[in-house]
């Protein structure tokens, strides 16, 4: 077998972890000598072991003159756990294949420096590409402190959001809505603004067949208008944050609805991106209203998006984007990454442009 062989499965093991790692990186090892698979490891929680150390324990001391394949830089600092680099050196491990370097400058090329100074052989770029884009949000987190955010909206072939007289249910095909629940699932956070709570009463649980995650809910809601008896605020499912502008006190049940007011002087969205990502929150799933995502979108807070297209006209009622650009070079750009065919509905994922 091939290094690219193995890098691959490396690869699959740290995808399949997407979304219950965070703050920390989704990562895969694999520990090879002449072509035998000695040991496999992927990072499954913040605090518990990483990838190479699962790999080199199932290796043991087979582990001496083999190959490790890892999809990201091998921590040099002691973290919550012992650094990676230090188990490898102590293994015996005769050559380390990296797929990419950690952004995090406490690691930056610092693992890789370690391991060379020990006579240990480390090639660099395998797959890096593949292995960028599975930890995009861990990087763009480390390197800004906000939540990696993403927006998803469900339209009409003609672009709209609802009817004129707000009928919105349902747009997308049960496929469709399935499938946002899987998305559901891989993010830390999900976050509506007070419309939608007020039209839809929406629970924004993760509800699978199999069970899932259901991500920590965020409210929008300068004016404090979520009523009590919201599905968000009665149904104890998850933690649901409400950040507001108003000094209006509402007595929601305390133990699952926490408000966060958020000074009327700072810029709101900005500000409640910060704090959830001092909260730790590294992904955050968007699903609207209209207002939440052309701000989302005018204040470059967002960086990719998935909008589901059903094959449906409706005509009059609120599009997508709510913004209004004279020129057409004005226009956000973005760039098509995967565009899907789910149940009858179209699914276009896409990425922000950087500025
Ligand atoms: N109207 C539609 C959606 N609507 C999305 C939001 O407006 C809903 O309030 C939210 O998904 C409800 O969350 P729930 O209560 O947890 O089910 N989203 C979709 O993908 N297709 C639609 O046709
Ligand atoms: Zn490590």
């Amino acid at each position: 077998m091939t290094d690219l062989h193995y890098m691959q499965f490396a690869l699959q093991l740290a995808k399949e972890t997407i979304g219950q790692t965070s703050p920390n990186p989704s990562v895969g090892a694999v520990c090879v000598k002449q072509g035998e698979i000695l040991g496999i490891g992927t990072h499954l929680r913040a605090g518990d072991a990483h990838a190479e150390v699962h790999a080199l324990q199932m290796a043991g001391d087979r582990a001496q003159g083999a190959d490790l394949y890892v999809t990201l830089e091998p921590c040099s600092h002691t973290g919550r756990t012992g650094a990676c680099s230090d188990a490898i050196i102590r293994s015996g491990i005769r050559r380390v294949i990296v797929a990419t370097v950690d952004p995090n400058e406490r690691v930056a090329g610092r693992g890789i420096a370690k391991l060379r100074a020990a006579g240990i052989e480390v090639d660099v770029g395998l797959c890096e590409r593949e292995a960028n884009m599975l930890n995009r949000p861990f990087f763009h987190y480390i390197q800004t402190g906000m939540p990696y955010t993403t927006l998803k909206a469900a339209i009409t072939l003609d672009g709209r959001l609802a009817t004129s007289r707000g009928d919105s249910k349902w747009i997308t095909s049960a496929e469709a809505r399935h499938h946002v629940h899987e998305l559901r699932h891989q993010y830390d956070a999900i976050l509506v603004g007070s419309g939608t709570v007020l039209d839809d009463n929406p629970f924004l649980t993760t509800r699978l067949p199999q069970g899932g995650k259901h991500p920590i809910r965020i409210i929008l809601d300068r004016r404090l208008q979520t009523p009590i008896d919201a599905n968000v605020v009665t149904d104890g499912a998850v933690q649901t944050i409400i950040f507001t502008t108003s000094d209006r006190n509402v007595a929601y049940p305390s133990h699952f609805v926490r408000v966060e007011r958020i000074d009327p002087s700072r810029p709101f969205l900005r500000t409640v991106l910060k704090k959830l990502g001092e909260e730790g929150i590294m992904t955050l799933f968007v699903e609207g209203g209209p207002s939440i995502h052309a701000s989302m979108i005018e204040e470059r807070l967002a960086q990719d998006a998935y909008v589901f297209i059903a094959p449906k006209l409706i005509g009059n009622g609120p599009s997508l984007f709510t913004s209004d650009r004279a020129e057409m070079n004005d226009s956000t750009k973005l760039q098509f990454e995967r565009v899907t065919q789910v149940g009858p509905d179209i699914l276009a994922y896409a990425q922000f442009e950087k500025e």
